[in-house]
């Protein structure tokens, strides 16, 4: 363990400082915790949750970003969700949402992805009789994988004595994961289907949640959503999106953790090249055993733009170098936040839908619109005679930057309007029966997220294998550690979930605090 000076350990009353609390952060914070480790988490914002959190407006509870939730089943190993919160003493009650998401895609292609796996792969068949044995053959291989995963306890696979207990539990699904750890979705797409319609159906399919062709989605991600939303289902919180972030923070406080909000961090304190705390905005320092950034990769050793990154230039390692000639930032959001007559939308309705007009608008600025409308799986989330429709689509924050004040706020509304006219398409007269509307454009998700860019995450800048160079938790710096979506396996509140048990994990047996049998 590092050596630190005795004036040093004199001030260090914490094991861990994670410096965020996205849902990455959290997860670290609370399995810490539920280890016996004295935690304390700083955000910057005033709520918990980051992308996953939800906020309050006349009435109206809105998510922040996520609202297709995964990891909230109630068996195997990757309801991570369901795990993280029950580890401390939590619980989420959720609402089954019967179908995952309506897709409204070019040529009049209409199909809606049902909890039911069956049900859904007799409706693709239909659409493309002539491809059902390739058809198959995709989702059956993402069963493959995801019965690899959800067949054994998730935790670091950085650590040598993990990966030896795990690989004797579960030998076959050690081996199978191996195996597809540097495969992307499109070459097993290729492998099997030829027509090139139902190959860009599932371009869009991986593009709804990784914000890339199949052909950069890692596989092992790819069998993770495409199975886990019929084995656990898409489930939403009851009472919205920021619960699970709430419950998390009652847990850590339940078991001795503090969360501090409205304390940014804006260093990371070195001494001797080891990372032994953090100085706040207001220059306080607070030192700790080790240090959790679930800040981006970005934001914590720079590059893309950043200029004064929580690593200070002198301190970055080298190796991030890599990570950024790799990995470049997605493109933000254009985000509608609305409160609707209930009248607008049909009972019927489907809670999520994803928009596109034309297949070469896939990638591009507003191109694909989703739509969620959480309020018809929770009413309480809005005042009864309403519904809520929070809608979004990609946007790049270069077409944002440099715009004078009366200009920024003309573009928002131009851009918003836009969208409402889209979302006219599923709901027409929308746009008579709007009794809120917040938009927030990608200025305002770098803001009050702190991501760089405002981005959604990480995607590659170049063709990669799969999820082989996804950094994992630890990094160069000893005593600093890294969580969220700029760490294996990437985007996703479960994603971020694993990430944040396999962090906790890596701490764990720095501090001796792991227990040496794997969880049940
Ligand atoms: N399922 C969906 O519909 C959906 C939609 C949008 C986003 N998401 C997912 O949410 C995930 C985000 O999780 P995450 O945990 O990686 O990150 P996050 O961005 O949600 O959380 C990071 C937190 O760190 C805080 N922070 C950043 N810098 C700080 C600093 N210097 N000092 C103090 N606090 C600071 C931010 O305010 C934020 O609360 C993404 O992976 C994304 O895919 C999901
Ligand atoms: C020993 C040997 C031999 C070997 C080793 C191997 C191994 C063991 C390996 C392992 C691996 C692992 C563990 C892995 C893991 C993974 C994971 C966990 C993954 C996860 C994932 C998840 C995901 C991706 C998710 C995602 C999701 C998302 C992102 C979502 C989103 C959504 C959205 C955005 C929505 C939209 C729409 C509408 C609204 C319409």
């Amino acid at each position: 363990m590092t050596q630190l000076s005795n004036k040093t350990k004199d001030s260090c009353n914490w094991d861990s400082i994670v410096i965020g609390s996205g849902l990455g952060g959290l997860v670290t914070a609370s399995q810490l915790a539920s280890k016996g480790a004295k935690v304390l988490v700083l955000e910057q914002y005033k709520i918990p949750g980051g992308s996953g959190g939800s906020f309050k407006r006349k009435g109206f509870t809105f998510d922040v970003g996520a609202s297709m939730i995964f990891g909230f089943g109630n068996k195997g190993y990757t309801n991570l969700l369901t795990r993280a919160l029950k580890d401390v003493g939590q619980k989420c009650e959720t609402i089954p949402d019967p179908t995952q998401l309506a897709y409204h895609l070019p040529n009049q292609l209409e199909i809606s992805v049902d909890r039911d796996y069956q049900k859904f792969i007799t409706k693709l068949i239909n659409l493309f009789p002539h491809e059902e044995k390739g058809i198959k053959h995709f989702y059956e291989t993402c069963w493959d994988v995801f019965n690899c995963l959800d067949s054994m306890p998730l935790l670091s696979i950085e650590d040598p004595a993990y990966l030896m207990k795990v690989f004797f539990k579960s030998p076959l699904s050690c081996l199978g994961l191996a195996r597809w750890l540097p495969v992307n979705a499109g070459d097993v797409a290729m492998r099997y289907i030829k027509d090139p319609d139902l190959l860009r159906f599932i371009d869009i399919e991986c593009f709804c949640w990784s914000v890339m062709p199949a052909n950069l989605t890692p596989m092992i991600n790819a069998g993770m959503v495409f199975s886990d939303r019929h084995y656990g289902g898409i489930n939403y919180p009851k009472g919205g999106v920021g619960v699970i972030a709430e419950k998390l923070v009652k847990g850590i406080k339940n078991l001795g953790g503090e969360i501090r909000y409205k304390s940014r961090v804006k260093k990371i304190i070195f001494e001797k090249g080891n990372a032994i705390g953090v100085s706040l905005e207001n220059d306080e320092e607070i030192f700790s055993k080790t240090v959790v950034s679930n800040a981006t990769r970005w934001d914590t050793f720079g590059g893309q733009g950043i200029k004064s990154p929580l690593v200070a230039t002198e301190n970055k390692p080298t190796s991030e170098k890599k990570w950024e000639n790799r990995y470049i930032p997605s493109p933000s959001f254009l985000s509608l936040h609305l409160g609707v007559n209930v009248d607008s939308i049909p009972a019927n309705t489907h809670c999520h839908h994803l928009l596109l007009d034309k297949w070469e608008e896939m990638d591009k600025e507003q191109g694909v619109t989703f739509v969620s409308i959480p309020t018809l799986l929770d009413p309480t989330l809005a005042p009864s005679g309403s519904h809520i429709v929070h809608a979004f689509t990609p946007s790049s924050i270069d077409n944002w930057d440099g715009l004078s004040n009366k200009e920024y706020l003309a573009k928002k509304k131009e851009d918003g309007d836009k969208l409402i006219s889209k979302l006219e398409r599923l709901f027409p007269n929308l746009s008579q029966n709007i009794l809120h509307k917040e938009i927030g454009s990608p200025r305002t998700h770098k803001r009050f997220l702190a991501r760089n860019k405002g981005s959604y995450g990480p995607i590659p800048s170049m063709r990669l294998p799969g999820l082989l160079p996804m950094p994992f938790n630890t990094t160069k710096i000893n005593g600093l550690y890294c969580v969220g979506d700029s760490c294996f396996p990437g985007q996703g509140l479960n994603a971020v979930a694993f990430s944040g048990y396999a962090c906790a994990h890596k701490i764990g047996t720095k501090l001796g605090m792991n227990k040496w049998e794997l969880p049940e």
